[in-house]
């Protein structure tokens, strides 16, 4: 039975990889995984049958046999402790893995969210430019000290992982600032991963449905 991802039939990016869908893509792709994608408008995505895969009525969910999975990090351990390729065979290697997916989505990602969602939300108040202030200042905080730890390696820590794959994922939301190019090895380090193959096809993949529609 072929796992089916549930993704936006609407997107507000239409289909520029923002949407959290795009991750659990890219994981597959790197597994070489095949994977049906079932597209829900807004309205579905609040309905019974949706809410009963996810309790807050959001995309990605995942389901494969009887595992029926929410939370794109969650997917992502899932696929990549069922399937090797994302996370290191050593147990110490693989935690701090697993490690790195926690700090993308618990502590980078935090701030990134909250600023891109201030300016959907916030800016047209008179208080936005003062507010954007502060939220750039916290988005800059992080990546100072991302890249200090990432330097000019290649990958947060040894091969390529499912903690890389998050943290990309998570500063690709920063795209449209240009705050990533004022760190030229996070720069670095994005292009490397989204010119990975793999990238390259969940992207293509994800784009299509909003070309076809
Ligand atoms: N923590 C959850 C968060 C899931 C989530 O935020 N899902 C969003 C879509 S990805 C977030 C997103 C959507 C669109 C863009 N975009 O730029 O177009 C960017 C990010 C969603 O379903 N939103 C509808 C709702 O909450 O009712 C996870 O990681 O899976």
């Amino acid at each position: 039975m072929t796992p089916i991802l549930t993704a936006f039939k609407h997107s507000p990016d239409r289909g520029q990889g923002l949407a959290r869908d795009m991750r659990v893509r890219w994981a597959l792709e790197e597994l070489g995984l095949a994977y049906d994608v079932h597209l829900l408008t807004f309205e579905e995505m609040k309905q019974p049958a949706h809410l009963a895969r996810h309790p807050f009525g959001q995309i990605p969910t995942y389901e494969d046999g009887n595992v029926v999975l929410f939370e794109s990090g969650a997917i992502l351990l899932h696929l990549a402790e069922q399937h090797p390729g994302l996370l290191p065979a050593d147990t110490g290697a693989r935690m701090r893995a697993i490690t790195w997916m926690f700090a993308a989505l618990n502590t980078v990602e935090p701030p990134i969210v909250e600023r891109s969602m201030a300016w959907v939300l916030e800016r047209e108040q008179p208080w936005y430019a003062q507010r954007l202030v502060m939220l750039d200042e916290r988005v800059r905080r992080r990546l100072s000290q991302l890249s200090a730890r990432l330097g000019d390696a290649p990958w947060l820590d040894g091969d390529f992982s499912a903690g890389d794959l998050l943290m990309v994922s998570v500063l690709l939301r920063l795209q449209s600032s240009g705050i990533v190019g004022e760190y030229p090895d996070l720069a670095a380090y994005v292009d490397r991963a989204t010119a990975r193959p793999a990238y390259q096809r969940a992207f293509a993949a994800q784009l299509a449905v909003f070309q076809n529609l």
